[in-house]
């Protein structure tokens, strides 16, 4: 399968406001190149404690489309079909329209060259390129399966999770996450409900429905959660009515909290950097019921004390400290007689 990149230089300030215009005309998933600095909250979603020095920032971006170039030999006048959006076109026909969009962009804000080029790419399937690194393995006795392969007959007693990782964080692959499944694989009963915050996929809040919890509330704060968590919902036959899903900062909308209801769950899990848990674990203690179980993973291993002090503070009670590669899981209890 061959691509038509349609690469554009633009500013950063005009990023967004292309892209969303470019969506109009069908053309979707952005590739954006440029120097900004990551954000607090893209470091978060990317989950990445440190991010590596880049270059200085010039404010110049470029923003790269891929179109699906249609068979081979479908050439109109020596020019290679496209296929956007399920209909036949051409490389000229987009071009004409992405410079027409751009025009009008620029009639209310500096777009800098707004130059566009046109080239073939390599023979790359560049939107499912990167499925070639994911495939089925095995955490514990659940087999967790992309939903591009299958099970084999051998695998037919296993407990078998589907997992389409879309946009949102959570395949499974990680060791963070993977230190949730074991804690949650441990801890979770019949009458187990739970709080999954910073669900991303939705795979642990689904896990634990499937390990046989009653029911699930999700938080996140990325909008492409909702959709990720549908998806593998579905997937994996979950009954809507026991997955409610939220967006939202739990850690200071005070709207969230009240929503996700107070002294509520027997279980809330967090997979979510160490700097965000320590001020997550002080609201969260409210959500916990007495006797309830507060499993934290994401936190690289300088940072154990910095969240084992949090939790302390917060009045819970450290059960477990959990290592994988250069990951920990902190896992606590809210006591009976805690007065928070
Ligand atoms: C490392 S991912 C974990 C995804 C999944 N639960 C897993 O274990 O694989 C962390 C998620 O936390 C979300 N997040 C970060 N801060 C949050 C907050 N304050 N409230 C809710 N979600 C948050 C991010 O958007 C991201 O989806």
């Amino acid at each position: 399968m061959k691509w038509i990149k349609f690469r554009i230089k633009t500013v950063t300030e005009a990023e967004d406001i292309i892209v969303s215009a470019l969506y109009d005309i069908g053309l979707e998933g952005a590739q954006i190149e440029d120097k900004l600095p990551l954000t607090a909250l893209e470091k978060e979603q990317m989950f990445v404690d440190i991010a590596p020095e880049g270059p200085q920032d010039d404010g110049i971006a470029y923003l790269s489309f891929f179109v699906e170039e249609r068979d081979g030999e479908a050439m109109e006048n020596g020019c290679p079909v496209l296929i956007l959006n399920g209909e036949e076109t051409t490389a000229e026909a987009v071009l004409e329209s992405v410079k027409r969009e751009l025009e009008d962009v620029r009639c209310f804000m500096d777009i800098g060259e707004g130059t566009v080029s046109v080239e073939e790419t390599e023979d790359i399937d560049w939107i499912n390129n990167w499925k070639q690194y994911f495939h089925q393995f095995t955490i514990g006795d659940v087999l967790i399966i992309p939903s591009w392969e299958e099970a084999g007959p051998e695998d037919k007693d296993k407990m078998i999770l589907h997992i389409d990782p879309g946009t949102a964080f959570g395949t499974g692959m990680h060791d963070t996450t993977q230190l949730c499944i074991k804690a949650l694989r441990k801890f979770i009963t019949p009458e187990t409900e739970l709080l999954d915050v910073g669900t991303g996929s939705g795979i642990l809040a689904i896990l634990s429905l499937m390990f046989g919890a009653k029911k699930a509330v999700g938080t996140d704060l990325d909008p492409c959660a909702v959709d990720a968590v549908r998806e593998n919902m579905e997937a994996n036959g979950i009954d809507p009515k026991d997955f409610t899903m939220m967006i939202g900062n739990i850690i200071t909308e005070k709207e969230i909290q009240d929503k996700v209801g107070y002294e509520r769950y027997d279980i809330v899990v967090a997979n979510i950097l160490a700097q965000v848990l320590v001020e997550l674990t002080s609201v969260i203690v409210h959500q916990l019921k007495k006797g309830g179980i507060y499993i934290t993973s994401g936190i690289i291993d300088d940072k154990e004390e910095t969240v084992i002090s949090a939790v302390r503070a917060a009045g819970l009670e450290v059960l477990e400290v959990n290592h994988q590669g250069e990951w920990v899981s902190i896992i606590a209890r809210k006591n009976h007689q805690a007065g928070v």
